[in-house]
C-alpha cells in the first residue's frame, strides 16, 4: 500500500490534446498516497477527461511529464503496467463493460477480488458487502451486466474498483446516472471508506454538489489550466476568473450555503 504522502502520479506543466490539437496547455497536478479527496471542475469540453486519460498513460503527453511512481505513465513496461492496474484504478461514465453478454456481477467483482488477493491487495470485502456499499440490492449477483441500467452499471464500476484495493481511485464523471439523493449517499460512504483503507481520490465532475461533499481541495479548469484552486466553497466566494464566476452563478444552493 502507499505510503502517507509519496508521490504515486505527478503531472508536470502538463500540454495534451488531440491529433495536434493541445487542449491543456500546462497542468500541475499531484497525487500523493494516502491525501484526502481533490476534484477537477470545469466547463463541459475544457479537458478534464483529458487531465485524467493523461494521468492514466492513456495519451502521451505534447509537453510536460506525466510520471507514476517515477517513470512515464504512458511507457510503463507490462510488468509494471500491471502493477499500475491494481494501484490505481479509472472509474468512467460509461461504467462497466458491457462486450461479454454472459458476464454477472458476481464473476466480475469475483474477478476484481481474485486479482486484488493476488497482488497482495488484501481486503475484508466481499461480494455482497461490494454490492451492499453502492446500494445494489443482493439479487444483482445473478444480472448479467448487459441487463443493468445505465446507474447500475456505474455503481457497479465503483463497486469494481473498489474490490482491488487500490491507492488511487480516478472517478471521471462516476456518478451521473444516477439521482442526487443516492448520489450523495454514496459519496458520503465513499468519503468515509476513502479514509479508513487510505486511498488517494480524484474526482472530476460538472456536478459541484459533488465536488463539495466529497472534496478537500478542488481545481478549476479553463483555458487548458487550472485558474484556481483550494477548497470549493473559498474558490466560489474569491470568483477570482470569469469561468469560476460562472460556476458559482450556475451553482445557486452551493452558493446559498456560502452565504
Ligand atoms: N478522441 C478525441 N479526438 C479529438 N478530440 C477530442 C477527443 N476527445 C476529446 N476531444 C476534444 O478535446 C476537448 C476536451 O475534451 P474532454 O473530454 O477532455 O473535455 P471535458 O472537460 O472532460 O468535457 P465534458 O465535461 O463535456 O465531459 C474537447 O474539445 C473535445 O471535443
Amino acid at each position: 500500500m502507499a505510503q502517507a504522502g509519496e508521490a504515486i502520479i505527478v503531472a508536470s506543466g502538463l500540454k495534451a490534446g488531440y491529433e495536434g490539437e493541445e487542449v491543456l496547455h500546462g497542468v500541475d497536478l499531484t497525487i500523493a498516497g494516502r491525501s484526502a479527496p481533490v476534484g477537477i471542475i470545469g466547463p463541459s469540453g475544457v479537458g478534464k477527461s483529458t487531465v485524467v486519460r493523461a494521468l492514466m498513460g492513456i495519451i502521451t503527453p505534447y509537453g510536460g511529464t506525466v510520471s507514476y511512481r517515477g517513470r512515464p505513465a504512458h511507457k510503463l513496461r507490462r510488468g509494471e503496467k500491471k502493477v499500475f492496474a491494481g494501484e490505481v484504478r479509472r472509474v468512467s461514465q460509461e461504467g462497466v463493460p458491457t462486450t461479454d453478454p454472459r458476464l454477472t456481477a458476481e464473476k466480475y467483482l469475483a474477478g476484481a477480488l481474485k486479482d486484488a488477493r493476488r497482488a497482495g491487495r488484501t481486503h475484508a470485502s466481499t461480494i455482497e458487502g461490494l454490492l451492499d456499499f453502492v446500494a445494489l440490492e443482493q439479487h444483482f449477483t445473478g444480472r448479467t451486466l448487459v441487463t443493468m441500467s445505465g446507474g447500475e452499471r456505474q455503481r457497479l464500476a465503483l463497486a469494481h474498483a473498489l474490490a482491488t484495493r487500490p491507492d488511487v481511485l480516478v472517478l471521471d464523471e462516476p456518478l451521473t446516472a444516477i439521482d442526487p439523493g443516492l448520489r450523495s449517499e454514496i459519496l458520503r460512504r465513499l468519503k468515509t471508506l476513502a479514509a479508513d483503507l487510505g486511498i488517494s481520490v480524484l474526482l472530476v465532475s460538472h456536478d459541484l454538489e459533488s465536488v463539495e461533499r466529497l472534496c478537500s481541495t478542488v481545481h478549476v479548469l479553463a483555458d487548458g489550466v487550472f485558474v484556481a484552486s483550494g477548497p470549493l466553497t473559498e474558490i466560489l466566494a474569491a470568483a477570482s476568473h470569469p469561468v469560476v464566476a460562472d460556476l458559482a452563478a450556475a451553482a445557486p444552493l452551493t452558493a446559498q450555503r456560502l452565504r
